[in-house]
């Protein structure tokens, strides 16, 4: 069990790179503290599986170092590394029965056999295996061999860290919800350091206390999945989390005003030192929008109304930009005139997609 530090890490595939456009993997320094649950989130392309493959020492980094607590491991094979993989597809031996699927990895290590018995026996129990494990595992389904595919990621007490690379990829719709519980209830038994890569927010989300989410190459925030949802530090986070994602519309600030068009917005913050030249924008989730009738509030039309569900989703426009907005229960639209309400403790101010801190507006 290890603190896994990326020190000044980032890759390139090319040989000579020059530019930050030729790195697959941009400058990351992070830690992943001992025994936590991380997601590392992003959009296919974005250099997940390459971080994660620096970090099981598949791939060697064009730069920086990789650590595990105190010890320089970026030279060591995946091997020495002691780390455990988990891959979207099942890899399994298929004339073993699931019980030598699962003791293989205990067994290749020398762990005395009683000891390995025994904790072949636990992660059965924490994956529902129990009563397969004198089954072949050819005979099961993809579902079952991806369960096992995890058992024989979890089974070695011993690691490092594991990291599972999409595992849920292959599983049936209705038995990942249940399987992303049973990972998040497995790695409270267990203490384990895991780093689940995906490009899924609801995966990311449920199994995650601290979600790093990648975009082109970079780490745009790490967080709790709170901290992405109420304080995107990027743009990129706000749209991508979320269902609707955040609202982002382009914007002019004076103090603690932005003004959308000429629609003056009131905010909660102020910004005085906006970077000249860069692209100003304000972002709210549709959540902390609320429709509601002409009179008061930014005059919008809207466009249709979308059940989700748990909410109303309201499609409006604002001066000529979409927006999403939640629709109250009680509220009842006659035509296509309404107006919105923000809420100005959940507005936020991006410039060139960077979150502004600002400060508390007098
Ligand atoms: N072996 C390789 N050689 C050259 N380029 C590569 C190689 N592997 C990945 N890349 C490129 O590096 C970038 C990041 O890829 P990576 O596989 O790390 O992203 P990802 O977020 O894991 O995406 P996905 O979910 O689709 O696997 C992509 O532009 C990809 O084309």
């Amino acid at each position: 069990m290890a603190r896994i530090t990326l020190d000044h890490l980032a890759h390139a595939y090319k040989p000579d790179p020059r530019g930050p456009q030729d790195y697959a993997l941009k400058e990351i320094n992070h830690v992943w503290d001992q025994g936590g649950a991380y997601a590392l989130l992003g959009p296919s392309g974005c250099g997940k599986t390459t971080l994660l493959n620096i970090i099981s020492g598949l791939v060697h980094p064009t730069r920086g170092r990789i650590r595990f607590d105190e010890r320089d491991v970026t030279e060591l094979s995946t091997e020495a590394r002691n780390i455990a993989q988990v891959f979207q597809f099942p890899v399994v031996y298929d004339t073993m029965s699931v019980r030598e699927n699962l003791a293989f990895p205990l067994k290749n290590r020398g762990v005395p056999r009683d000891r390995t018995a025994a904790r072949v026996e636990e992660i059965a129990h924490l994956l529902d295996l129990t009563r397969v494990l004198d089954r072949k595992a050819r005979n099961l389904t993809a579902d079952m061999k991806q369960k096992i595919s995890l058992g024989r990621g979890l089974v070695r007490p011993d690691v490092a860290a594991i990291l599972f690379d999409e595992p849920l990829t292959v599983i049936d719709p209705h038995l990942k919800w249940q399987l992303r519980s049973t990972l998040k209830e497995i790695h409270r038994a267990l203490d384990i350091t895991m780093i689940y890569v995906t490009h899924d927010q609801t995966e990311a989300l449920t199994f995650a206390d601290k979600v790093v989410v990648m975009h082109d190459g970079a780490v745009v925030q790490t967080g709790t999945p709170e901290e992405l949802f109420e304080r995107p530090a990027h743009t990129f986070v706000g749209h991508f989390i979320g269902s609707p994602g955040m609202n982002i519309l382009p914007c002019r600030v004076d103090g603690a005003t932005a003004y959308i068009e000429n629609e003056p917005v009131s905010l909660t913050r102020a910004y005085r030192t906006l970077p000249q030249g860069q692209r100003i924008e304000l972002g709210i989730r549709p959540e902390f929008v609320r429709l509601q009738e002409r009179g008061d509030g930014l005059p919008v039309r809207v466009r249709r109304i979308d059940d989700i569900g748990r909410a109303r989703i309201a499609r409006v426009e604002l001066a000529g930009n979409a927006l999403a907005a939640s629709v109250p229960e009680t509220f009842a639209i006659d035509g296509d005139e309404a107006a919105l309400a923000f809420d100005p403790r959940h507005v936020h101010i991006y410039a060139d997609g960077h979150l502004v801190a600002g400060e508390p507006a007098r």
